[in-house]
């Protein structure tokens, strides 16, 4: 079922105000959307023809788009957010300030639970994450809503402070 009270159109009273909401601008919000919208086109996706695109927008103000990459061997495949994160990431980027996911459906998909588990890695509990669907219209939630009570980095003792000696 919708969700009509979530889903907002990409009309400019909503998309400024999204914007707003979540402390980008709507130059950013605008190319988020054309950006994840046009990266499905770059999926590899045979099996399941579900087409998946995702912008990640870095916090010093670039954009990184990926695409799903499926496999024969069906569980090896990889959903869009993770092949952006993994560019993302492997180009030197460490912060982010908003991710976007784009398919053909409405309302729009959201990301999966290991995906929302991968972002939450890099991205601070209130980074907004746009879900748009084929037109533009798009829910957008924090991913502390998307990941309640999640399980993060800070929860481990620091890299290197553990001893060898323990088993
Ligand atoms: O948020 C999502 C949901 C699904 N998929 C991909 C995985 C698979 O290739 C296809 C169908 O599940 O869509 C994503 O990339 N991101
Ligand atoms: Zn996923």
């Amino acid at each position: 079922m919708s969700s009509p009270n979530l889903l907002f159109s990409d009309n400019e009273a909503d998309v400024s105000q999204a914007a707003k909401t979540y402390g980008i601008t709507t130059a950013q919000f605008e190319a988020l959307l054309s950006r994840s919208t046009d990266a499905k086109a770059t999926a590899y996706c045979p099996y399941s023809q579900f087409r998946v695109g995702a912008t990640i927008l870095t916090e010093d103000g670039a954009f990184v788009d990926g695409a799903n990459v499926e496999n024969a061997a069906y569980p090896v495949g990889t959903c869009a957010e993770r092949v952006a994160f993994g560019k993302a990431v492997t180009g030197g980027h460490r912060k982010f300030k908003a991710v976007a996911v784009a398919t053909d459906i409405s309302p729009p998909a959201s990301p999966c639970g290991m995906c929302r588990q991968f972002i939450r890695e890099f991205c601070d509990l209130k980074t907004p994450i746009f879900m748009f669907d084929k037109d533009g219209a798009f829910i957008v939630m924090r991913l502390e809503q998307l990941l309640p009570l999640s399980f993060g980095p800070e929860a481990l003792p620091p890299p290197g402070s553990l001893t060898a000696a323990r088993g």
